[in-house]
């Protein structure tokens, strides 16, 4: 709970990891002798405002998830593992038509991004309750180009405007079901949940999160992750930066 509002997560993990070009699910690949998605519900499990998580699995993989997953790491704030949809957005939309009919503020959230820090999920829930919505990010640190069919670079947005969005992205519940219906009304679909929201015309606040809630897209990441998870130090100027801080 926080100030109130009871806090539902929505995991989705329903994807077909065809970057990854995996024969499994790349959310059961182990990171360090663990599941990736058991390193990211970890994180879930372990804020003290959350207080249900609705995991969003592969219909096949439901039974597979419950045991080797949720059994097996006893997790205990799972509430539901639900069925995903051919899309993300199916997913995330099949997880808010299981939440928990107190659920206040709703957060989403890619199984695939298991570096989440417990500090940024306080600040997306935190977010959300001030707000009605945000999104976690971090600012690009490379030049964009926008780029055409015949690899013309057709502009160049101004780099100080772009914010590499993140998960989790945060609500009140009334919001992203606003922006979830709409959605669906026009047969509209995004990558993220945050353009649901934006296109009803809410505003919805970015929120400096952390460079290291890489989602795990491709095989290079996977070696990242591993790395993350030396919790290896790097010091300069006498200030000692760990790569990744659990
Ligand atoms: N129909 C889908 C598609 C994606 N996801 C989830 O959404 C997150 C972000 O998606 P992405 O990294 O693109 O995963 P995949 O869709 O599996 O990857 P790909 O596009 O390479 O197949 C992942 O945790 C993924 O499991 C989901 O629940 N349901
Ligand atoms: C939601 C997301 O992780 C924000 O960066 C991203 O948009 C998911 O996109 P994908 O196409 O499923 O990788």
């Amino acid at each position: 709970m926080y100030e109130n509002h009871f806090v539902s997560v929505i995991i989705a993990a329903a994807g077909m990891s065809h970057r990854m070009g995996s024969k499994i699910n790349k959310q059961f690949i182990n990171l360090k002798n663990k599941p990736i998605l058991a390193h990211t519900i970890e994180k879930f499990e372990r804020c003290r405002f959350v207080d249900e998580i609705i995991v969003v699995a592969r219909e096949e993989e439901i039974e597979y998830c419950k045991k080797e997953i949720i059994k097996k790491y006893k997790f205990n704030k799972i509430s539901k593992v639900v069925r995903g949809g051919k899309e993300r957005q199916d997913s995330v939309y099949n997880g808010i038509l299981a939440l928990d009919e107190k659920a206040g503020i709703v957060l989403s959230h890619d199984g695939a991004r298991p570096f989440i820090k417990i500090k940024d999920i306080v600040s997306g829930i935190k977010g959300a309750a001030k707000y009605g919505a945000c999104v976690i990010g971090v600012p690009v640190k490379d030049t964009i180009k926008v780029v055409a069919d015949d690899n013309n670079i057709e502009n160049t947005p101004k780099r100080s405007l772009l914010w590499i969005a993140q998960t989790p992205q945060c609500f009140k519940k009334e919001i992203i079901l606003e922006g979830y219906k709409k959605a669906i009304s026009d047969d509209y679909l995004a990558t993220d949940d945050s353009a649901l929201v934006e296109r009803i015309g809410v505003e919805v606040k970015m929120i400096m999160g952390s460079y290291d809630n890489i989602k795990i897209t491709t095989p290079e990441d996977l070696a990242v992750g591993e790395l993350f998870l030396e919790n290896k130090s790097i010091i300069f100027d006498n200030r000692k930066f760990i790569l990744q801080s659990r």
